[in-house]
């Protein structure tokens, strides 16, 4: 197992190309916020939108929509009970970031079941949050495209059946291999697998402890890999080790770090490696 370190920051996150728009840096479509868990999609979608992708569109139960617009105007949005609207936009995008607050009853299944009938082999698919549980329950027939699992542990054991204290390095690796696509197993130290190797986050404190820390996650994930798409499997890894870098750098002077506040810091962050060179120390707040 390779011990992740900032290198993977600057081989993704590279000077934007001023000969660009939008759709040039990617669409996202990130499917979740049901009735309870509002919060969740709303997180999700700011960190892709701080990440930096071209357009960002919410598929959420409408009772989210105002909530949402005050904290991000720049999402657009759709009613995700409406599968006409549904099935069109998963068509338009790039990226997919499905389960942040997605719910486990049977609309919310529906709504999944949806998304996985559409998805192409071209996209990206992020698995997170609700999707992965709802996808342990019913056993579907996995989404097209190229699949990217972000359990927490017990998600994890959910989906892959291995019980939390049998998730060794091998045994995940097996497991990844059944299951294909890539795997973020999420806890303190977070490991990652894939068919080309696996990884292991050597940064991240208990500051991140708190609700929301892996919506936003998934959502930078959604945002790297519509932007950086020459290698999804370098844009997750790079996502995954700047989400904690930047939470190291918080927690220097705060007791807990707030999922809102890493997208907040997002564009400065990346501004720095993007002008850093390969001896430079980043930091955006110095
Ligand atoms: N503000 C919001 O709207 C929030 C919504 N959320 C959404 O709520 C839904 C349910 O997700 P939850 O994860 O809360 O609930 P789950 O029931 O899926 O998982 C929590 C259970 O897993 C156990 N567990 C074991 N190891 C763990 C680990 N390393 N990390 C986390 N849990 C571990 C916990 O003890 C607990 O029993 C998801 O769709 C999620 O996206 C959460 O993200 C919390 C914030
Ligand atoms: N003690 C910890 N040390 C390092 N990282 C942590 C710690 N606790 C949580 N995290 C990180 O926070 C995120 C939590 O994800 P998840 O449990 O899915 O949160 P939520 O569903 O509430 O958004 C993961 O990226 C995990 O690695
Ligand atoms: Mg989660």
């Amino acid at each position: 197992m390779q011990e992740l370190d900032e290198k993977i920051l600057r081989q993704v996150i590279k000077p934007r190309p001023q000969e660009s728009f939008k759709g040039t840096f990617g669409k996202v479509l990130l499917v979740g916020g049901n009735h309870q868990y509002g919060g969740a999609i709303i997180m999700a979608a700011t960190a892709a939108v701080y990440a930096g992708a071209g357009l960002v569109t919410v598929a959420c139960d409408p009772l989210n929509v105002t909530a949402l617009h005050t904290q991000l105007p720049e999402a657009m949005v759709i009613d995700f009970h409406d599968q006409t609207a549904l099935t069109k936009l998963v068509a338009q995008v790039d990226t997919v970031v499905i389960g942040p607050g997605l719910g486990t009853e049977a609309a919310s299944l529906a709504v999944l079941q949806t998304v996985f009938a559409q998805t192409k082999a071209a996209q990206t698919v992020v698995i997170d949050g609700s999707a992965i549980t709802l996808l342990a329950e019913h056993r579907l027939p996995l989404s097209a495209g190229q699949l990217i699992f972000t359990p927490h542990q017990m998600e994890w054991q959910r989906l892959s059946g291995l019980a939390i204290a049998d998730q060794t390095p091998t045994a995940n690796q097996a497991a990844q291999a059944k299951l294909g696509g890539m795997v973020l197993v999420k806890k303190h130290h977070t490991e990652i697998y894939a068919s080309t190797g696996s990884w292991r986050l050597p940064i991240g404190s208990a500051a991140q402890a708190v609700g929301g820390m892996g919506d936003t996650l998934a959502g930078m994930i959604g945002g790297f890999c519509a932007q950086f798409r020459t290698d999804v499997t370098q844009a997750a890894l790079a996502a995954t080790y700047a989400h904690s870098a930047i939470a190291d750098q918080l927690a220097e002077n705060q007791y807990v770090v707030l999922p809102h506040q890493i997208s907040h810091a997002l564009p400065a962050f990346m501004k720095k490696v993007a002008q850093s060179g390969p001896d430079h120390q980043i930091g955006f707040m110095n």
